[in-house]
């Protein structure tokens, strides 16, 4: 094979074909001049992608959207969403667009995406374009997640545009994010399909996301409430993870939230350091609605706007009316809490080193304890959630010191650890669930500024600490510390 027949990428547009109602044909703006900044080379290699031919002219422009390969159909794709609790009808990809879908070798597909490449019909009032400094954070972040094992969309690459980008706190540089994702399908696009009252269309999506991502509910005699139980159960498994790494997303709008169960958005995202389930690091989350803490909950409520959505699919699969539908819909959703509980211990029995066979039951007072003990509450302030996790491991292994020196409620502590100990946890298992390194929001600060004047290198090192998310390694020291305290509050931004 030569490499000009491997070099350029071929495209699908399923999606576009079988939804033509939720798209528009699109073309990306035309870059000025094009900058690669980073590229994800083992990604690209296992999307059959040439990195060489990605790296040049024509790969770069093919990144920005400016090089449609040939049988590729550019679309930006409509969704509504419930915005901090309000409906917006219509949203959409205002600064993005589908490129199409490649083909992995195992026969599953998977969606190129550009966020940042110019107005469409679906930009309401904004400019269409993205900023360098917050396309870098989704890359770093994303790429994190992933080698965490936290199901998310990936970053390909991120391309510098040449065009200055006008924002609140001045001229700022742009740049394209080039993203995979299993799908974009959203609560959003569901939300936006049941709005156009159109059951034919509805199905459509419903077989879509079906065939995507949950297909062993085509199998189901009420398929559309397979897809909804399917999700339930991704997005429930998602959160649990998030919560076990400290994670908060920061706008859990439900056009943020995926049908696949992948994390997607990284705007408004931040890792904590003190394990406070109030943290809320969004400048406009004033009501603490996406709270680190309140994940859980919120994601219950963005799964009723799904199960709303799909209630005339789930009268029809039933052959009952709309009131008979909301009933097998409400006790299908109010499964989400047992749902989440099963997911949060799977989670909390990886991190304190427990087997598989630990009954939830033995299991959830533990949690309970140690989860108080990690709030601080009366006992003092919360822990560095990355570091006493880790520090666990150690206490498994027989030296308590350093977890111990973590909380103030010293007896509380020890007694908790009396406890687990007796439950013989596997220390060498804890190592490999409690990360040592995650994007510190300090170090993707530091990461992201140097980048934005030109300087790459603190942005490879914060990706080298975060992709071995899991070892020690050489890594310098300060990549496993939570923030000084000059660093002071942190706030971050939606929509830059
Ligand atoms: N600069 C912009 N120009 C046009 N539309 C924008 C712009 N910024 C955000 N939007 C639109 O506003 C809505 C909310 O944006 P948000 O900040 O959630 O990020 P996003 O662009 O939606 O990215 P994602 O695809 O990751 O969800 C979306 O419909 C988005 O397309
Ligand atoms: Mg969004």
């Amino acid at each position: 094979m030569t490499t000009s027949t491997r070099a350029e990428p071929r495209l699908g547009h399923t999606y576009a074909d079988a939804l033509p109602e939720l798209v528009t044909d699109w073309r990306a703006e035309e870059p000025l001049d094009p900058g690669l900044v980073v590229l994800n080379e083992p990604l690209a290699a296992s999307l059959g992608l040439d990195p060489a031919w990605l790296r040049g002219e024509e790969g770069v422009r093919f990144l920005l959207g400016a090089h449609v390969p040939d049988g590729a159909r550019p679309v930006a794709q409509v969704y509504a969403g419930h915005q901090f609790g309000g409906y917006s009808p219509r949203l959409g990809d205002g600064r993005a667009l589908l490129l199409g879908e490649i083909t992995t070798e195992d026969g599953a597909l998977r969606d190129l995406h550009l966020k940042g490449s110019g107005r469409t019909p679906y930009a309401r009032g904004g400019d269409g374009r993205a900023v360098l400094g917050p396309m870098l954070r989704e890359h770093v972040v994303s790429e994190a997640m992933h080698a965490l094992g936290i199901p998310t969309t990936r970053s390909l690459a991120v391309v510098a545009t040449g065009r200055p980008v006008v924002r609140e706190d001045g001229t700022l540089p742009g740049a394209v994010l080039a993203r995979v994702a299993r799908s974009h399908l959203r609560v959003g696009t569901f939300q936006y399909a049941r709005a156009l009252d159109d059951p034919a269309l509805l199905r459509r999506l419903a077989e879509q996301a079906i065939a995507r991502h949950h297909p062993a509910a085509a199998q189901s005699d009420a398929p559309a409430l397979a897809l909804f139980e399917a999700v339930r159960n991704a997005q429930a498994r998602l959160v649990a993870q998030w919560m076990g790494v400290g994670f908060v997303h920061g706008v859990l709008n439900t056009d943020n939230v995926t049908i696949s169960g992948e994390s997607i958005d990284y705007g408004p995202c931040a890792f904590l350091d003190a394990a406070d389930p109030g943290a809320v690091f969004s400048s406009i989350d004033h009501q603490g609605r996406y709270a680190w803490g309140n994940q859980p909950a919120v994601t219950g409520w963005n799964l009723a706007r799904l199960a709303e959505s799909l209630l005339p699919l789930i009268a029809e699969d039933a052959g009952v009316d709309t009131d008979g539908a909301v009933e097998l819909a409400t006790a299908s959703l109010s499964r989400f809490a047992t749902s989440y509980a099963a997911a949060w211990h799977d989670v909390l029995r990886a991190k304190l080193g427990l087997p598989a066979g630990l009954s939830d039951d033995a299991l959830a007072p533990l949690g309970e304890d140690l989860m108080a003990l990690v709030r601080g509450g009366e006992g003092g302030p919360p822990v560095d959630h990355t570091g006493f996790f880790r520090d666990l491991s150690a206490a498994a292994r027989g030296d308590v010191a350093p977890a111990r020196d973590r909380v103030l409620d010293v007896a509380a502590f020890d007694e908790w650890v009396a406890t687990w100990r007796a439950l013989d946890p596997d220390a060498d298992a804890m190592d490999r669930a409690n990360p040592v390194h995650v994007p510190r929001n300090h170090l993707v600060e530091e990461a992201l500024e140097a980048a934005t004047a030109g300087d790459l290198d603190p942005l490879r090192r914060l990706l080298e600490a975060v992709t071995s998310p899991y070892e020690v390694g050489d890594v310098d020291a300060r990549y496993r510390e939570p923030a000084p305290a000059s660093f002071g509050a942190y706030t971050t931004y939606c929509g830059t």
